[in-house]
C-alpha cells in the first residue's frame, strides 16, 4: 500500500527564485504571505509556453479562460467550454514540473450552484491534474468556494472586474470606484476568504482600494490593474510578451515585442523560400 506523504515543508527560500524541484502547493502560497513576499503569476495555454515559464521560475501558472480571446479566437471569455479548459490545462500540467497550475472555471460551469461547481472543478482536478481552480465572483460565489474547499479542492477567487460578466457590464469598466462600490468589493473579498479561498484576484480596481483589501485579508491578493500593493501580480502572457493582437488594457506592460519579432521571422523564412535561399546545404539530405 502507498504511504501517505507527511505535510510538505514549505519550499526553500522564496516562491520565485527559490529552489526545490517539487511542485508548489497552496501551503507554500500561504507561507509567502506570512513572509510578506511578493510573487508573479502568468497565464499559460499550452505545454511549450508553460515549460518556458516554469523554467523561468514563475511559481503559479493560470490556465485562464482568457484563452478564449488570446488563444482560441473568440471575442471574449464567454464562449470558453469545460472541454477547452480541460484540454489546455492538461497540456500546461504536462509542460511543468514546479509551478502550481490553476485552472479557470469557464462561464456557465459553476453559476448554477455549488454542486455544478464541484462537478466542474473535480473534472479539472482529475482529468487535467491542476492543483487548484479559479472562479469569478465574491459574495455571489461564496457557496461554491465553500463546497469546493471542503471537498479538498483549493480555490483562487476573483473579484473586482469579472470578465465573464462582459455582457452585463457592457465592456470592461474599472470596479470599486465610489464609497458604495468600494464597500461591496471589501465584502466580496472577505466573503471568499471566509469561504476558504487560498488567494483572490483583484482585477481593475483603484490601487488605494486594492491596498486596503490586501491589508485587511489574511490570504494573498493577486492584482491585475490593481496597483503595486497587492501580494502578487498576474498578467495574461500574450499581453506581457507583446503577442496579443490589437489594443491591450491600460494595466498591461509589454516586456517583449513578440508579435513583431515572430512576424519578422515568418517574413525572413518566406523571403528565403521565394528566392531559393532556403533550404541550403546544411538543411539538405543526400
Ligand atoms: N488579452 C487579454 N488581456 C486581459 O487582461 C484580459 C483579456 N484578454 N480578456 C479577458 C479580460 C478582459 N480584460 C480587460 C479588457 C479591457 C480592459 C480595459 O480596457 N479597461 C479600460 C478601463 C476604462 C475605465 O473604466 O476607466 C481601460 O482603459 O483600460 C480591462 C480589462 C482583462 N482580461
Ligand atoms: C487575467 C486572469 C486573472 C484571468 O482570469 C484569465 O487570464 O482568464
Ligand atoms: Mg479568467
Amino acid at each position: 500500500m502507498t504511504q501517505l506523504s507527511p505535510a510538505q515543508k514549505p519550499v526553500d527560500k522564496s516562491l520565485y527564485g527559490g529552489s526545490g524541484s517539487r511542485r508548489i502547493t497552496v501551503r507554500d502560497i500561504a507561507a509567502a504571505k506570512a513572509r510578506d513576499e511578493k510573487w508573479p503569476m502568468l497565464t499559460a495555454y499550452d505545454a511549450m509556453t508553460a515549460s518556458v515559464f516554469d523554467e523561468a521560475g514563475i511559481p503559479v501558472l493560470l490556465v485562464g479562460d482568457s484563452m478564449g480571446n488570446c488563444h482560441l479566437g473568440y471575442e471574449s471569455t464567454v464562449p470558453v467550454t469545460m472541454d477547452e479548459i480541460t484540454l489546455l490545462s492538461a497540456a500546461v500540467v504536462r509542460g511543468t514540473k514546479r509551478a502550481l497550475v490553476v485552472g479557470d472555471l469557464p462561464f456557465g460551469s459553476y453559476q448554477e450552484g455549488p454542486v455544478q461547481a464541484l462537478r466542474s472543478a473535480t473534472r479539472l482536478v482529475k482529468e487535467a491534474g491542476v492543483g487548484a481552480v479559479k472562479l469569478e465572483g465574491g459574495e455571489r460565489s461564496a457557496d461554491q468556494v465553500e463546497l469546493l474547499v471542503s471537498s479538498g479542492i483549493p480555490v483562487m477567487a476573483h473579484v473586482g472586474l469579472t470578465p465573464q460578466s462582459v455582457n452585463a457590464y457592457g465592456g470592461y469598466p474599472v470596479q470599486g470606484r465610489g464609497e458604495e462600490a468600494a464597500q461591496q468589493l471589501l465584502r466580496d473579498a472577505k466573503a471568499v476568504q471566509d469561504a476558504g479561498a487560498f488567494a483572490v484576484v483583484l482585477e481593475a480596481v483603484p490601487a488605494e482600494l486594492a491596498a486596503e483589501v490586501t491589508r485587511s485579508l489574511a490570504i494573498p491578493t493577486v492584482g491585475i490593474g490593481a496597483g503595486l500593493d497587492c501580494d502578487a501580480q498576474v498578467l495574461v502572457w500574450t499581453d506581457m510578451a507583446g503577442m496579443t493582437a490589437g489594443r491591450v488594457p491600460k494595466f498591461v506592460k509589454q516586456y517583449l515585442q513578440m508579435r513583431e519579432l515572430l512576424g519578422n521571422a515568418a517574413k525572413a523564412f518566406a523571403e528565403e523560400v521565394v528566392t531559393g535561399e532556403f533550404p541550403a546545404e546544411p538543411h539538405t539530405f543526400h
